[in-house]
């Protein structure tokens, strides 16, 4: 699958399988959840360019790497995004931070916009959208959009569980971002719920259920 990446680091298969079980609590869930987040943006941001800087050492001088000029950004799609944020956050310090309000309305389950705040740069940032969850398609696809018309052009996606009907719907519609998916599951069952999955994401994360 071009653009499409699914992680087969063995840690974070480890670390998605364990939080899977129903018997994991809130509390552990949300650090085992920042910890893969922390994984995947390693494993997602093997390709950012890197330019020579020079410095000195105690030692001697020498010419070095850093990141090239080109400045982040997070964007969690809320609630459950959230979860992946510090985890990104540990290993991209210095990423400006945004939030994407969208809850899946549960007779539609069409995407339902309430809260948007970007970085005022944001259209001139390399910007990592995250949601643990890949469902049907419809929120990450909803999100994608609103940071496009907003002059986003450089946009990757990273979800700790993808569904195949949700993956399809992320190509159709931006076939030019970047996928990034921790485990691809079987299908969605009679509610849109990811099987085999992890229940709702949201509601393990906050314990609201
Ligand atoms: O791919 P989709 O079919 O759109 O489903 C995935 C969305 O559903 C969940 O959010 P939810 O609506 O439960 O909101 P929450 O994060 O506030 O719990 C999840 O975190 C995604 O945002
Ligand atoms: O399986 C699913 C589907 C949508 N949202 C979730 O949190 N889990
Ligand atoms: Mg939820």
């Amino acid at each position: 699958m071009p653009n499409v990446q699914i992680m087969d680091h063995p840690l974070i298969q480890h670390k998605i399988n364990y939080i899977r079980s129903e018997d994991v609590g809130s509390k552990e869930f949300r650090e085992i959840v920042s910890e893969i987040a922390s994984l995947m943006c390693y494993e997602a941001s093997r390709d950012l360019k890197l330019t020579d800087v020079k410095i000195k050492t105690p030692i001697c001088e020498m010419t070095g790497k850093k990141l090239s000029g080109k400045k982040m950004a997070v964007v969690p799609i809320l609630r459950a995004g959230l979860g992946m944020v510090d985890g990104i956050l540990k290993m991209i310090p210095a990423a400006k931070v945004g939030h994407i309000g969208l809850y899946r309305d549960p007779k539609t389950f069409q995407p339902v916009e309430y809260y948007c705040k970007l970085p005022a740069d944001c259209s001139e940032r390399e910007v990592f959208v995250v949601d643990p969850m890949l469902a049907t398609g419809g929120s990450s696809a909803a999100a994608i959009q609103l940071l496009k018309d907003k002059g986003v052009k450089h946009i990757r996606f990273l979800c700790i569980i993808a569904a195949p009907e949700g993956v399809e719907l992320m190509k159709a519609e931006h076939p030019d971002v970047a996928l990034y998916i921790g485990a691809l599951d079987d299908h969605l069952n009679e509610h849109k719920y990811i099987v085999p999955g992890l229940g709702d994401a949201g509601d393990r994360i906050f314990g609201t259920k």
